[in-house]
C-alpha cells in the first residue's frame, strides 16, 4: 500500500497559500476517473512536487468551478469491501472550464508542459466538431508549434482499443483540415502513448459528500470514490519527460496490445454483458448482476472465449479472472449498470467484435461474444422509447423499430458492417436474442 497524503496536511481543503505543484501536465476530461487514476498516480509519484496538472472539463464548467473553489484539492474515498480510507489528492493545480481555450493554448504553448492526458470517453474520438475536446487540443498544439515549445506526449487514458493510434488518427484528421503544416509538425513532435487503465470509479453521490464531512471533518463538494485496486500500463515515449509513475505502481511495457486486450475484453467486456443482461433482469449495480448465475455464466463463457486469444504468460489470465470476480462483487461499490450501458455501438466494437472475429478465425462459433451483441440488441429494443445514450442513437432507434431478423440485421450494421455482412453470424446473433433477459 502506498503512503497516503494525510488529510491533516490539508485540513480545510484549500492550500492556504501553499503553492500547488507547477503545471507540466494538461488533462482534458475532468471527470471522476481522471481524479481517481492519473491524478492519484501523479500525487503518489516521488517527484509529485514537480508535476502539477491543469485539468479541463469536457462539456460543462461545473466540475471545474467546484474543484477550483477547493484549489484543485479533493478527497479520494478508497472503498474496500471492509471499509473506507480517505486521502486528499493534491496533484491538480488548476481546474478549468474546457471552453477556456485561451488558457489551454497558453499552457500548451509553454515549453514546461510535457504531457497531455485524455479521459474524454470512447465516443469523443469520433467527434471532430470545433468545440470537441480533440479539436480544442489541435488548436492548442498549433499554438505550441507557433511558440516553438518543442515535442510533447499525448496519452489517451480512455477504454479504447489502440487508444494511442485512435487518438493520433483523430488528431491528425482534424489537423489536416486546419493546416497541413500542423499535421506534419504533429507527426514529428507529438508522441502518442498507448495505455491500459484500470480503476473502478463510480459516480459520486450526495451520500459520499456527507460521509467525507462526517468522517474527515471538512466539507468537500467533489470527493471521488474508487476501489482500492489501481492499474496503469503504458507504452511509448515522453520526449519532454514524465513523473516517476512507475514508483507509484504504473508499469511501462514495449507492447501494450496484449495488456489492453486483457483489460478491454475481460473487464470491460464483462461489464457490457452485465450492463445489458443485468438491467434487463432487474439489477442496478455490477455487484447485483454478477451475483445472478445467469449473468455470471454469460460472463464466464465470454471469458473462456477471450482467454483463448490472451496467450502471453505474463497476462496471468486465471488470476486476473479471479480478481475480477472479487472486484465486481465488492458490495460497497455502487457501480451503476446504466453508466456502463452508455455508447454500446462504440463499446461492442472493441469488446465483443474482436473476440467474435478471433473465435471465428479459430474455427469456433463465437457464441459467447455473439451473445454480448444479442443482449445489447435486446436492451436497446426494450429501451426503444430512447432511454439510453449512444453516439448513433437515432440510427439505433430506427433499427430497433424494425421486426424480427431485419431488426437484428439493422442493429448489427451499426456495431460492425463485417459482422452484419456475414449471414451466418447474423443468424447466430438472432438465435441468441431473448436468451438472457428473463428473470
Ligand atoms: N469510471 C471508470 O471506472 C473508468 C475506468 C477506466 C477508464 N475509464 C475511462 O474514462 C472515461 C471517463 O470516465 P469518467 O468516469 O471519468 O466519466 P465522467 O463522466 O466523470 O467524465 C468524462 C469526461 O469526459 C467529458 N465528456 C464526456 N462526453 C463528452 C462529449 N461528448 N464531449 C466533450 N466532452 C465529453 C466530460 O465532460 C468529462 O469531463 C470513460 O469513458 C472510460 O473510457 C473510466
Ligand atoms: O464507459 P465505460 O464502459 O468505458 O466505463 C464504465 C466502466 O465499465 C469502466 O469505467 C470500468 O469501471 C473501468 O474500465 C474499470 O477500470
Amino acid at each position: 500500500m502506498h503512503a497516503t497524503v494525510s488529510t491533516e496536511v490539508l485540513p480545510l481543503l484549500g492550500r492556504s497559500g501553499a503553492p500547488a505543484p507547477p503545471v507540466r501536465i494538461v488533462h482534458l476530461g475532468l471527470g471522476a476517473f481522471h481524479r481517481s487514476h492519473q491524478a492519484w498516480f501523479t500525487a503518489h509519484a516521488p517527484d509529485a512536487a514537480e508535476w502539477g496538472i491543469a485539468s479541463f472539463t469536457g462539456r460543462r464548467p461545473d466540475a471545474a468551478r467546484v474543484l477550483a473553489a477547493q484549489d484543485g484539492l479533493f478527497t479520494l474515498i478508497e472503498r474496500g469491501g471492509d471499509g473506507d480510507r480517505f486521502e486528499v489528492v493534491g496533484s491538480i493545480a488548476e481546474a478549468i472550464d474546457g471552453a477556456d481555450t485561451a488558457r489551454l493554448d497558453a499552457l500548451l504553448a509553454a515549453p514546461s508542459t510535457a504531457i497531455v492526458t485524455l479521459t474524454v470517453t470512447e465516443a469523443v474520438y469520433e467527434k471532430h466538431d470545433a468545440d470537441s475536446p480533440l479539436a480544442r487540443l489541435c488548436h492548442g498544439l498549433s499554438a505550441r508549434r507557433q511558440a516553438g515549445a518543442g515535442p510533447i506526449a499525448v496519452v489517451s487514458c480512455d477504454n479504447v482499443a489502440g487508444n494511442a493510434e485512435v487518438a493520433q488518427k483523430a488528431l491528425l484528421a482534424i489537423a489536416e483540415g486546419l493546416d497541413s503544416g500542423l499535421a506534419s509538425w504533429m507527426r514529428e513532435n507529438v508522441s502518442f502513448v498507448g495505455t491500459s487503465v484500470d480503476r473502478i470509479t463510480p459516480r459520486t453521490t450526495p451520500d459520499d459528500v456527507a460521509l467525507v464531512a462526517s468522517e474527515c471533518g471538512y466539507r468537500d463538494e467533489a470527493p471521488v470514490v474508487a476501489e482500492p485496486f489501481a492499474n496503469w500500463i503504458l507504452a511509448g515515449d515522453f520526449p519532454a519527460g514524465r513523473p516517476r509513475w512507475e514508483d507509484a505502481g504504473a508499469q511501462f511495457v514495449a507492447d501494450i496490445e496484449p495488456f489492453e486486450n486483457r483489460k478491454l475484453w475481460l473487464l470491460n467486456g464483462a461489464h457490457s454483458i452485465l450492463a445489458y443482461a443485468g438491467q434487463l433482469r432487474g439489477h442496478t449495480t455490477v455487484a447485483e448482476a454478477i451475483a445472478d448465475p445467469v449473468c455470471r455464466d454469460a460472463v464466464e463463457a465470454f471469458w473462456d472465449a477471450a482467454a483463448r486469444h490472451l496467450t502471453l504468460p505474463e497476462l496471468a489470465v486465471p488470476q486476473y479472472r479471479a480478481a475480477l470476480i472479487e472486484r465486481f462483487s465488492n458490495p460497497r461499490i455502487a457501480h451503476h449498470l446504466a453508466q456502463i450501458a452508455a455508447d454500446g455501438t462504440t463499446k461492442l466494437r472493441m469488446r465483443a467484435v474482436p473476440v467474435l472475429s478471433a473465435e471465428i478465425a479459430g474455427g469456433r462459433t463465437g457464441v459467447a461474444a455473439a451473445r454480448m451483441i444479442a443482449v445489447w440488441m435486446d436492451f436497446v429494443s426494450a429501451a426503444a422509447s430512447g432511454d439510453f445514450q449512444d453516439p448513433l442513437k437515432d440510427q439505433v432507434l430506427e433499427a430497433a423499430s424494425l421486426e424480427g431478423r431485419e431488426r437484428t440485421q439493422a442493429l448489427a450494421e451499426l456495431v460492425s458492417p463485417a459482422v452484419a455482412g456475414d449471414p451466418v453470424l447474423v443468424d447466430r446473433i438472432h438465435s441468441l436474442r431473448g436468451t438472457l433477459d428473463r428473470q
